[in-house]
């Protein structure tokens, strides 16, 4: 699909038309939780040693989209103070989430982990929104589920959305997915993303990406994109 506006993004498995006005990028949860040492993956045992250069590329992406007019939406993920929108033992999440486990295993942290108004639910300081962006808060890994997030893309126009944040193989995979589903089409910058687990689930998250939902591109391909477009 072309449009006249639209910049031609290098992708696999194909190049991708991105119409700038009908395209926002996705921040996923680049909280303290998922990206800096002592946050919530690093204490469950996750290797987040890649989070740091994952943060600087989202930098870099962040000014070109702003630059060129495309909303940046950013994610927080978690919960109220007192876990209810985590669910109880009635729900997977509550079985399911290694930051409900690690508190239950390691009770010094209860209330600590992913809760709105701690450390560890805050945006890295390297991130922070700025005026004109878009903050949603969501409690389940797609960004998709029980949010604003569809509302907020259809209000825009918008069918195209460009994928940053930390983990390829949850949230983003997962909100990535439910776009699928609704017909937004969805493009992964590989390089400002970074999995929660071995790098094989990094890989193995971007060949599902690029073989069944998406495409896959990278922090490079987008700034020299959209800035072929600006010096046309
Ligand atoms: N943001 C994410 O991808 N989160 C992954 C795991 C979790 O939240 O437990």
């Amino acid at each position: 699909m072309t449009t006249p506006d639209a910049l031609m993004l290098p992708a696999r498995p194909e190049p991708i038309a991105l119409p700038v006005d009908k395209t926002a990028v996705i921040v996923i949860d680049m909280q303290n939780a998922y990206a800096s040492p002592g946050g919530y993956l690093d204490l469950a045992g996750f290797d987040i040693s890649g989070a740091a250069a994952v943060i600087d590329k989202i930098k870099g992406v962040l000014d070109v989209a702003r630059g060129a007019g495309m909303p940046v939406i950013y994610f927080q993920n978690g919960w109220d103070s007192d876990y209810v929108e985590a669910g109880g033992p009635g729900s997977p999440n509550w079985h399911k989430s290694n930051a409900l486990k690690t508190m239950r295993a390691r009770p010094e942290l209860q209330g600590k982990l992913l809760a709105r108004g701690t450390w560890d639910y805050e945006l890295v300081d390297d991130l922070k929104p700025q005026p004109g962006d878009i903050q949603l808060h969501k409690t389940r890994y797609s960004g998709f589920f029980n949010s604003q997030l569809d509302s907020v893309l259809r209000s825009r126009g918008v069918r195209h959305l460009v994928f940053v944040g930390i983990a390829t193989n949850v949230c983003v995979e997962s909100t990535l997915r439910d776009g699928f589903f609704l017909e937004y089409f969805g493009t992964v910058l590989e390089d400002a993303t970074h999995q929660a687990g071995p790098e094989f689930v990094q890989q193995a998250a971007l060949y599902n990406i690029e073989t069944f939902f998406g495409w896959v591109s990278t922090t490079a391909d987008f700034k020299g994109a959209v800035g072929q477009r600006e010096g046309a």
